[in-house]
């Protein structure tokens, strides 16, 4: 399997008030091309940094990060920028949406910065075509106040998805849902990633997540052992 990022002892933590708090150590991680991985720990472990960390959000304090077998840090501040928002798409547990935004206008904002060249047309026949692939077809005039948290959510997937991106990094996606939404939206990720080319990785608290997914690492196997990482192929 060819990795798509790599972590290589990596250390992150925060200076707050000139005291230095970290959040973990020597982490070693490999997420390979067309993973699906959830990821397990306690509140507070370093999830979200860690996702922050692989979709290029956050630097590391220190260690060596690769995206595509090429070290982050070579890369100048406007292609990571570039990466960013073509290649990695991020969904949030509070959605995230402009709420004077329609569902068509929030799932256009990543292609509207994106560099490709497309007419207005061609924009609104890719946003159409990826708000019908999560099933809000016939919501897309609606805005964020009119829509329940599970289509709040297929919102922002179609958002995060609609540049095609190689990665999609989801932070809590079903946190904010009753289960039987939670699992709708786990059911819409397994489709994208049976249809697309994608690496998925979800953290989360939610017990049922991994069996959705083909591999689980937990945030306390990552930490304690400075990885390799844990790994259940389900
Ligand atoms: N921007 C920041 N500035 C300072 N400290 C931060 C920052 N972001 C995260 N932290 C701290 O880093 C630690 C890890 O936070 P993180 O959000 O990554 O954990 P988490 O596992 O995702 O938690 P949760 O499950 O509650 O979302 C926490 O102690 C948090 O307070």
């Amino acid at each position: 399997m060819k990795a798509l990022i790599e972590m290589q002892n990596v250390s992150k933590s925060f200076v707050d008030r000139n005291i230095d708090s970290p959040v973990f150590e020597n982490v070693n991680l490999t997420l390979n091309h067309r993973d699906f991985v959830s990821i397990y720990g306690r509140s507070g472990s370093g999830k979200s940094t860690l996702l922050h960390l692989a979709g290029l959000v956050e630097h590391p304090t220190s260690g060596i990060i690769k995206l595509n077998g090429r070290q982050i840090n070579e890369l100048k501040e406007s292609e990571y920028a570039r990466i960013r928002n073509e290649n990695i798409g991020f969904v949030y547990q509070d959605f995230k949406l402009i709420n004077d935004m329609t569902v068509l206008e929030n799932v256009e904002i990543p292609l509207a910065l994106s560099k490709a060249k497309l007419t207005k047309s061609q924009r609104r026949e890719r946003c159409l075509s990826i708000i019908k692939e999560v099933e809000l077809l016939g919501k897309e005039n609606a805005y964020p106040s009119q829509l329940s948290g599970g289509q709040k959510q297929r919102t922002a997937i179609a958002r995060a998805l609609v540049n095609n991106p190689t990665l999609l990094l989801a932070d809590e996606p079903t946190g904010n849902l009753d289960f039987q939404s939670a699992e709708n939206i786990m059911k819409l990720l397994s489709k994208m990633y049976e249809k697309g080319n994608m690496t998925i990785v979800i953290a989360t608290h939610d017990d049922y997540v991994q069996q959705y997914t083909t591999k689980t690492i937990r945030m306390e196997n990552l930490v304690r052992e400075g990885g390799p990482f844990e790994e259940s192929v389900l």
